[in-house]
């Protein structure tokens, strides 16, 4: 099925397509043709943006209420070569979604326009008359659990597990929870743009097709009298907050190709080998945000999704590897099928760091081995997923200690049970 049953209905509109140039109006005349800045808009309505700078002084906001630092000494990033797994994360319902971003790895400096954040979101409660914006960088949401209903300065999203969404650097929106609790992963882009990867020989589709990214139309709050707003900037990573009196949800037309966007995981045109051998897993990018450096990239979005096994005279699951690249793996529902000794859990996670020795646990080993080489369905009724960067990525001291997920057991548990089955023939 190339899309995903959702339980949830998405009551909004959309139009389709990947980094086009959309044009939409909420109200039929207001984009002025032929020209940005009339001396009069239609209806008599303001130019683009302008009422966006009506608003008090910034403030920092109390440490204490948000979990995205990692530029003071005591909230540095920890660089470590190890394994680790984390176990599942919990549900915050005492939070909405500014206060249930935690930042739990990530490389570089938003100050600098360079490298990546890598988050988990928990929330419980809708956002207030409020919106929120980070300036840092790009958001690419990947729901684990519960609805996200994202209202957008240029328009309504309904996010669900199993689709994504991006949102750019400086879009304000607000987010509402129709079905309760949520939880989920972000991956920030702090430099350039999340784009379609090079097809190379494939050709010209397969993996995440262009028209199946959905961008919202225009929407606006249609408020006459002023309404007290609390307008939050994520800014290096520090969190302000400031007042203004009236909706920031006031765009009644836009044009242009810097907009939000969702895609649903389910309409990926999955590709592996019909042949022998286990392919990279760059086949399953979906998005890739690149370095300046050719061929590289800040973050890789990859996708393990369900997927027929056929090849012949080989060990299906991964090879044992390093990579110069980072892996942050996540898991959206059901099992992942490099790990079945249980300790990869839906919510969980995984950071295998710059060469850090990796690979199936030793029952997944075990019995990939030994299968029959049959064609073979695997991942039904699952998702996991990668955050790969090229960056080494440093954990936070809330990843690393205060969410207590770390399974201190994970290298024991996968690998040390790896047995020698090697005989040397030489030895007399
Ligand atoms: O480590 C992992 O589980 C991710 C991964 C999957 C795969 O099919 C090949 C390489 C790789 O790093
Ligand atoms: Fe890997």
């Amino acid at each position: 099925m190339p899309v995903t049953n959702f339980s949830h209905p998405d009551p909004y509109s959309y139009q389709n397509g990947f980094g086009s140039y959309h044009e939409t109006e909420a109200v039929e005349g207001a984009l002025p043709i032929g020209q940005n800045s009339p001396q009069k808009v239609a209806h008599d309505l303001g130019l683009p943006y302008s009422p966006a700078a009506a608003h008090e002084k910034f403030h920092a906001e109390d440490a204490d209420s948000y979990h995205t630092r990692m530029t003071t000494e005591t909230h540095k990033l920890h660089h470590i070569p190890n394994q680790l797994r984390w176990n599942p994360f919990d549900f915050d319902e005492k939070v909405d979604w500014v206060h249930g971003l935690h930042l739990v790895a990530g490389s570089g400096d938003p100050t600098m326009k360079q490298g990546l954040g890598i988050l988990l979101y928990a929330a419980g409660k809708d956002m207030g008359k409020e919106a929120f914006y980070s300036a840092d960088g790009d958001f690419l949401i990947v729901p684990q659990h519960g609805v996200l209903d994202i209202q957008t300065e240029l328009g309504r999203i309904i996010l669900r597990p199993n689709e994504i969404a991006v949102i750019p650097r400086g879009v304000r929106y607000r987010v509402t929870l129709p079905d309760g609790p949520v939880r989920g992963y972000i991956c920030e882009l702090y430099q350039g743009h999340y784009e379609l990867p090079e097809l190379g020989p494939i050709g010209s589709n397969c993996l995440a097709n262009a028209r199946d990214f959905q961008a919202p139309v225009a929407d606006f709050d249609d408020e006459e009298e002023p309404t007290e707003y609390k307008l939050f900037s994520k800014f290096n990573n520090t969190l302000f907050s400031a007042r203004q009196k009236h909706t920031p949800f006031d765009v009644v037309a836009w044009h242009g190709n810097y907009y939000p966007y969702k895609y649903d995981l389910g309409r990926f045109n999955t590709i592996g080998s019909i042949s022998f051998d286990h392919p990279d897993p760059s086949i399953f990018t979906v998005l890739t945000g690149p370095s300046d450096h050719v061929g590289t990239a800040i973050a890789d979005f990859v996708i393990f999704p369900p997927r027929w096994l056929v090849q012949e005279n080989t060990f299906r699951p991964p090879w044992y590897h390093r990579n110069t690249m980072s892996e942050f793996m996540g898991l959206i529902m059901g099992d992942y099928d490099a790990k079945t000794g249980g300790g990869f859990r839906p919510a969980g996670a995984s950071l295998h760091n710059v060469m850090s020795a990796h690979g199936p646990d030793s029952s997944a080993f075990e019995g990939a081995s030994n299968a029959e080489l049959k064609p073979n369905k695997v991942g039904d009724g699952s998702m996991a997923f990668m955050f790969e960067s090229s960056l080494m990525v440093g954990v936070s001291e809330w990843g690393l200690k205060t969410c207590e997920k770390i399974q201190e057991e994970y290298n024991d548990h996968s690998w040390t049970p790896l047995k020698r089955h090697f005989k040397n023939p030489n030895k007399k």
